[in-house]
């Protein structure tokens, strides 16, 4: 069994790919926490304030948020197989699987959905995929949510700028998701927290302190939360340090605009597809 104990106690898989390329994939929620190229530096951010223990999401990584986002249906805001123990299917050189068995009678499964899970994690130097697969198990269609609300190590907000969302509506989720035309967003100023529409090309992250850009595709996945949650809520967080914000800012591919409706034994995947390149200039 690849799965080994961390000095934080808890079980993951580490993957090494074969050009040296390595990630940390939590048996907990299917976690990915951690991916660096080979003679890279680290991709993901992880809160030195993160909670290890049972029932709760590490504060960082790629946390499965399904089957809702945010408090948008019945159950635990952002899904609750986050906080689950997903069981370890297979590994090879540069990938894992897990899988996650759903019944509608279990206490955490308020929408009641009858699926089987699996997240598929590929990695390598050039990339990093995050997928999502749901088989429907039921007699009836399944309708559901999804973000892969990935938390992205940067220099500093202050440094980066975004690409790729100013031609999109998006909705505020700090004003009851009212929608917004399309305007430009560069650089994070003030607590962000955005659900753009239909994203069509990549996100990119330019991080010149860094010498790299972070360009962020998703695959079956139209929808991208934006969100750094600034000085004053970042105090809330008794997982993230004062000034945790500063580190990190999260691009989330996911299904948030328009349930996915599946129908009855169908299957359906969505991914993420992360990749690094390096930067000579701060222009991308
Ligand atoms: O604390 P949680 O449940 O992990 O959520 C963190 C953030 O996740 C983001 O996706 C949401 O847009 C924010 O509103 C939310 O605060």
């Amino acid at each position: 069994m690849p799965l080994t104990t961390l000095s934080n106690g808890r079980q993951a898989v580490i993957v090494t790919a074969a050009d040296g390329a390595t990630a940390i994939v939590y048996e907990q929620g299917a976690q990915v926490a951690s991916w660096i190229p080979a003679g890279g530096k680290e991709v993901m951010f992880v809160s030195p304030n993160s909670i290890y223990k049972d029932g709760t999401s590490i504060r960082g990584g790629v946390p499965i948020c399904w089957p809702q986002f945010s408090d948008m249906g019945a159950g635990a805001a952002h899904g609750h197989v986050r906080k689950a123990k997903w069981d370890f299917v297979e590994d090879g050189v540069g990938t894992v699987t897990f899988s996650l068995r759903v019944k509608p009678d279990d206490a955490a499964n308020q929408w009641s959905i009858d699926a089987e899970l699996h997240c598929i994690v590929n990695v390598s130097s050039a990339e990093l995929s995050v997928a999502f697969r749901i088989k429907n198990l039921a007699e009836s269609d399944a309708s559901f949510n999804l973000a892969l609300h990935t938390y992205f190590a940067i220099s500093s907000i202050h440094n980066v700028t975004i690409h790729g969302l100013d031609n999109c509506t998006w909705a505020d989720n700090m004003r009851k998701r009212e929608k917004f035309a399309p305007e430009e967003i560069r650089r994070i100023d003030k607590e962000t927290d955005r659900i753009y529409l239909d994203v069509e090309g990549p996100v990119t992250i330019s991080d010149p302190q860094n010498a790299r850009n972070i360009v962020i595709q998703g695959a079956g996945l139209p929808d991208v939360v934006l969100w750094n949650p600034w000085i004053e809520r970042t105090q809330k967080f008794v997982d993230l340090v004062e000034t945790g914000y500063l580190d990190f800012v999260c691009v989330e591919h996911g299904a948030i605009g328009k349930p996915v409706v599946l129908a009855k034994g169908q299957t359906w995947e969505g991914a993420q597809v992360i990749a690094v390149q390096a930067q000579t200039s701060s222009k991308i």
